[in-house]
């Protein structure tokens, strides 16, 4: 696949945004989203996008408890073995959301794809950490817990070329361009915006991207929780290469599915 061509498995395609909600139990956030795969595949998705961090809670209390070694596999990592099974099974590509990742002494918030085999394709992880302090709004240190990626992560799927960023990486461009220079059809981005920049920041960033680099862009988010220490806002959607908004939602648990056509990104060309 060339630089810009579309030769790929499928130019058009649904792809399913799976908005969940999270919780502390680990065991039932892995059965909750395989269900919520299972019911996306059921409707006609071939792509299927989950959220940043969504086998527990948001917190950096959390990241090391939650966290797996995905290069270990099997047992060492039932949030991806998960995806990998049910991957195979349906014949779909997942974008894995992103979990707390352990790789030796590091923890790393990742990011990963499958194939319709159910093979590992690729692993991102989060290259900008969410460190922000909005006095008497919100103040959020990721670098306290997680170490930073270094690479920009792009690849080839049977639903094109897809660049893959998570959350606080929407918020600089010079990663999507990577991207649309290497020939992206679409970026992921996983992400749990809050309460102060989701309406601020979110669908601007999102069009910003797609705007920017005439490519589709999709966000997926955790549904929100009003009770949790760390409140989503959800809203997860799919913008066209025009920048316009495709299919979103609220911040409830939904399942969106929307039709890409990446002919369209030639024809706004
Ligand atoms: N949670 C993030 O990584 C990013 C975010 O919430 C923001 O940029 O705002």
């Amino acid at each position: 696949m060339g630089e810009g061509n579309l030769d790929v498995e499928f130019n058009i395609f649904k792809i399913a945004l799976c908005q969940l909600s999270v919780t502390p139990d680990k065991e039932r956030n892995i059965s909750h989203a395989r269900k919520a795969i299972e019911d996306a595949a059921a409707k006609g998705a071939q792509l299927v996008v989950l959220p940043e961090i969504w086998n527990g809670p948001y917190s950096n209390d959390s990241f090391p408890v939650y966290a797996e070694d995905i290069d270990a596999g099997g047992d060492a990592s039932p949030s991806t073995a998960m995806l990998s099974e049910v991957a195979q099974r349906l014949k779909i590509t997942i974008v894995g959301g992103s979990i707390a990742e352990r790789s030796g002494d590091q923890l790393y918030n990742t990011s990963c794809v499958f194939d319709t085999d159910g093979k590992l394709l690729a692993k991102h992880r989060k290259i900008h950490l969410f460190d922000i302090d909005i006095p008497g709004k919100i103040t959020f240190i990721e670098s306290k817990t997680l170490t930073a990626g270094q690479t920009p992560t792009i690849v080839d799927t049977e639903v094109g070329r897809i660049g893959i960023g998570i959350c606080y990486d929407i918020r600089f461009q010079e990663l999507a361009m990577i991207y649309a220079a290497r020939g992206a059809h679409l970026i992921c981005y996983p992400g749990a915006f809050n309460m102060t920049t989701g309406p601020l920041h979110w669908e601007l960033l999102q069009r910003a991207r797609a705007t920017d680099n005439q490519l589709y862009v999709a966000t997926c988010s955790p549904a929100r929780d009003a009770g949790a220490g760390y409140v989503a806002w959800g809203h997860s959607t799919l913008v066209g290469p025009f920048g316009e908004v495709m299919a979103t939602t609220e911040h409830e648990e939904s399942i969106i599915i929307a039709e890409i056509d990446y002919s369209v990104i030639e024809l706004r060309r």
